[in-house]
């Protein structure tokens, strides 16, 4: 056990791969700058011309993703975050390191600072087999009893709260799924803060 290079790993590796855009001509700053500002060194990360993978402890992969977008919509534009998460995806190892780590969240002091009105929506996918349906009315369930307005859209389920409460909403769900031995899940989101836009452009309110 003394040995450095000894790793014990009780969680499997998650991740997530994601872009933030930002409305404004100053895209490139905006995103740049919030990558250098979160501090990522508990997460595998790659960033490219499309996007961001992070691979890590679902608590630190949650951890930068959360505090990278809160991060941004801090400017004022209008940003828009999108992201898959994964967890338990057979047969790829990237970043396997990353879960020694331990759980300290090394940017949730930062984001707890931020209070940002967000929309958003997820959808999950557990691709474990299985009684699916089941699995997903559970969790959009357990996303109710956040503290966020959750409600009813084709393909997905509409999020409306404070940024944190949405991003520790999906977490919770992530979880959730693990602790119901899901053996391969799947979740996508989008999150939009600061649009110009109302809440429905089809409604009149
Ligand atoms: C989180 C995140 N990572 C990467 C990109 C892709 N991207 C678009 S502009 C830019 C900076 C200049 O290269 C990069 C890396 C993104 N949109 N969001």
């Amino acid at each position: 056990m003394n040995n450095p290079f000894h790793t014990c790993h009780n969680s499997r590796i998650a991740g997530c791969d994601f872009a933030i855009y930002p409305m404004t001509d100053h895209f490139v700053d905006v995103i740049t700058t919030a990558l250098k500002e979160v501090d990522t060194s508990k997460v595998w990360v790659k960033t490219t011309d499309i996007g961001t993978c992070v691979r890590g402890k679902i608590t630190h992969v949650f951890d930068v993703t959360k505090a990278l977008f809160l991060h941004a919509t801090q400017t004022g534009y209008h940003v828009v975050f999108s992201g898959t998460y994964s967890i338990g995806c057979p047969g790829d190892s990237d970043g396997d390191v990353f879960l020694a780590e331990d759980d300290r969240r090394l940017n949730e002091a930062e984001s707890n600072k931020i209070k940002q009105e967000v929309a958003g929506k997820f959808s999950l996918y557990p691709l474990g087999g299985g009684d699916y349906m089941n699995l997903i009315y559970d969790q959009i369930e357990a996303m109710k009893k956040q503290n966020i307005r959750v409600s009813s859209i084709h393909y997905a389920t509409r999020l409306d709260g404070d940024g944190k409460d949405v991003f520790n909403g999906l977490e919770q769900v992530f979880v959730n799924m693990e602790h119901s031995g899901s053996s391969h899940t799947v979740m996508t989101t989008t999150i939009s803060a600061n649009s110009p836009s109302k809440k429905d452009v089809n409604s009149d309110d």
